[in-house]
């Protein structure tokens, strides 16, 4: 957490303070007239959001949500606050020691000690407290000790020091706290969600979600807070300090702050617009530059070079013009600016010399509360701007809690039996991946189908014809959208969604690897891996040998990109996996590309005996493979259209006879339908 209230005596010239605090309240002007707006070009990803920022009712409700996960540690909050509150305190008294300095240094000033400080000879403990008092709060030229002002510095330096700890550490920590249980609750949800929202959302958007809107999210909800504690007590505190010291003076000075402002803001408007203009320029310059260059055959061939230069001496020339222009608005306006801050600055000066002359103000009071001023900017600036970080935060938070709020898979289920034989039995099936959208297309239409336990069927058809797409029901990737499944004549709905997975192994042509050893990918899933079992599903599934020959056997990691294991490898790895798992059912979806021979034979063989005993529903590609299922199913847009043994439909001479006589006249026979 930066604190951004100066300490010690303002730096810079007290011109440029005060140009300063001229723009800071144009920024007050400016979010008043525009509340809720970012300025464009704040950072490609923000600048995403902000074109569908949450409306005021939303943001309120977001921004309370935003808080509710801080409530859990409400004494970390309410002491991180605190700290900050009195870090922001001790900036203002510390600026108020200037009034001690300067009066002690004015001649004739009393230094020979400060009753109070002094001890409690005169009035005792109470003396010294009001001496001291005296001294953090001075109204009136001190007589303080020489001692005392360095030492009620060092004083606050130290809480400040002290305070300013507490509230960064306790900030960080809270932050980070609260971003790993968004982070943990989206990750979480993310496990569980229903495959359609895979098909609608990019992995890379999920991926910023988590890594980079939650962090966004948790560092806005402790932001705004924070800085609406820091900088509304400076603020209050500043200002207590300037009335304190002069309240006519500081009556004045507020007066004045609204006509500086109306004047810088019709200023600074000019300015914007005509660096939007020198951008647009610039785009122009590049767009040409990028056309002549790119198309730079086609320039040459057309003898295109004339008019390409006039239209690059034109956009250079503009550019040139608005160069000049803005230059020419700049110093004129910081001209202005410098002529108002000189004008606005005298008469305050004029006033507080009247009022010094009064008698009301010391040189020492004089110089505390211009210092107090100037320093008073820097909160007022941060208070009227603390909208931008705040919708930046909402705008995260509504994606972390839209994704934290999507439903989850249903699982309404309470069945969960150990082991199911496997019976499989659809019934009237139809499925439309656009729920609710009636006139589309249905990806699968009236499908009737029993598979006995231990039965392997094989899906066959052309491409889109619904194969993958059946497949995808069993597990209840997808819900159907009519008719049924039943497995063991139980309805799929009406198992525990993980007892029914517990049934099913799948192994796809893209086998998925996880960074962590051979022996934990094949055991994948299983809370206590048994070693014996991983290695008798590595032989089963001719993976043993190769997985041997690596550097540490079954402990090998699987790296991001360290080991190299062919195709073949990974699909008898996979193969083991489900050997693994054991489980009743088994989804086979074949591999598209061939593997080279020896592969295919070693594939092929763990194949077999992974289906043995197992009901195995196949997504056939290469009908080669499948002649030996118990039945082939050939599907053809959505439906069935013929069912039966290889020989017995290749004797019908229907859709299968025509797939298998086009399959085989390509050679190699390796080509998917
Ligand atoms: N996630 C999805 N969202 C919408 N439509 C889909 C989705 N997946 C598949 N489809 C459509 O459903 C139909 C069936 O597709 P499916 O993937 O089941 O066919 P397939 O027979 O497995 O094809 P292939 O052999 O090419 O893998 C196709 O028309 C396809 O465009």
């Amino acid at each position: 957490m930066h604190h951004g209230a100066s300490v010690f005596p303002p730096n810079g010239s007290m011109i440029s303070q005060w140009k300063l605090l001229a723009e800071f309240s144009v920024g007050c002007f400016r979010s008043t007239t525009q509340p809720g707006r970012l300025r464009p070009g704040q950072g490609g990803y923000n600048a995403a959001f902000l074109a569908h920022s949450p409306s005021p009712v939303q943001s309120r409700q977001l921004y309370f949500r935003l808080l509710r996960q801080f409530r859990p540690y409400g004494p970390i909050v309410g002491a991180t606050l605190l700290a900050v509150g009195i870090a922001s305190a001790t900036d203002v008294l510390l600026i108020r020691q200037l009034q001690n300095v300067v009066d002690a240094l004015a001649p004739g000033s009393a230094m020979g000690g400060m009753a109070g400080a002094r001890g409690g000879a005169a009035g005792g403990l109470l003396g010294m407290v009001q001496g001291w008092l005296h001294a953090l709060l001075p109204n009136e030229p001190s007589k303080a000790a020489l001692w005392a002002i360095p030492a009620i510095i060092c004083g606050l330096a130290l809480v400040r020091m002290l305070s300013t700890f507490s509230g960064d550490y306790g900030a960080a920590w809270l932050s980070s706290r609260v971003q790993a249980n968004l982070r943990e609750s989206m990750f979480s949800r993310v496990l569980r969600l229903p495959n359609k929202f895979y098909d609608n959302s990019s992995t890379g958007t999920t991926l910023s979600q988590i890594a980079y809107d939650a962090s966004q999210v948790s560092q806005a909800g402790l932001n705004v807070l924070n800085v609406l504690v820091r900088d509304s007590v400076a603020t209050v505190g500043y200002l207590l300090s300037l009335f304190a010291i002069d309240w006519q003076l500081a009556l004045f000075c507020l007066g004045l702050l609204p006509l500086v402002a109306i004047i810088v803001t019709f200023a600074g408007r000019r300015m914007r617009h005509l660096s939007q203009s020198a951008q647009q320029a610039m785009g122009e310059l590049t767009n040409v530059l990028d056309e002549s260059i790119s198309g730079q055959r086609v320039v040459k061939i057309f003898g295109g070079q004339p008019y390409e230069q006039r239209r690059f001496d034109r956009v250079v020339k503009l550019n040139r013009q608005l160069a000049v222009k803005h230059a020419a608005t700049a110093a004129l306006n910081s001209g202005v600016i410098m002529l108002l801050v000189g004008i606005t600055l005298s008469s305050v000066i004029y006033f507080a010399l009247l009022r010094a002359q009064a008698g009301a103000l010391s040189p020492g009071a004089f110089v505390a509360f211009m210092g107090s001023l100037m320093a008073m900017q820097t909160p007022i600036k941060n208070l009227t701007k603390v909208n931008e970080p705040l919708q930046r935060g909402l705008a995260a938070a509504e994606s972390v809690f839209g994704l934290i709020d999507i439903a989850t898979e249903t699982d309404t289920g309470t069945l969960a039996p150990a082991r199911t034989e496997g019976r499989l039995s659809l019934q009237s099936v139809g499925f439309h991946y656009q729920a609710g959208d009636a006139d589309s297309r249905p990806a699968l239409h009236q499908v009737s189908l029993d598979i006995a336990a231990g039965e392997t069927v094989a899906l066959v058809g052309s491409s889109g014809s619904g194969k993958t797409t059946l497949a995808s029901l069993l597990p209840r990737f997808y819900d159907v959208s009519s008719g049924a499944i039943l497995l063991d004549g139980v309805d799929l709905r009406d198992y525990q969604l993980a007892a029914l997975r517990r049934q099913i192994a799948l192994v796809s042509q893209d086998v998925v690897l996880f960074n962590d050893t051979l022996a934990a990918n094949i055991a994948y899933g299983d809370p206590e891996p048994s070693l014996a079992r991983v290695e008798a599903a590595a032989r089963a599934a001719h993976a043993h040998e190769f997985i041997e020959r690596q550097p540490q056997g079954y402990q090998t990691a699987v790296g991001e990109n360290g080991l190299r294991l062919s195709g073949g490898q990974r699909q008898r790895l996979a193969i083991a996996r489900a050997l693994y798992k054991d489980a009743p059912i088994l989804i086979l979806d074949e591999a598209t590309s061939a593997l080279d021979t020896e592969s295919e034979r070693l594939v092929q063989a763990a194949l077999e005996v992974l289906m043995r005993g197992r009901t195995t529903v196949v997504i056939a590609h290469r009908l080669s493979t499948i002649e030996n299922a118990d039945r082939i199913v050939v599907l053809d847009g959505g439906r069935i259209a013929e069912m039966g043994s290889h020989t017995a439909l290749l004797a019908k001479g229907g859709l299968y006879a025509r797939l298998y006589q086009t399959q085989k006249s390509v050679q190699g026979e390796a080509q998917p339908v």
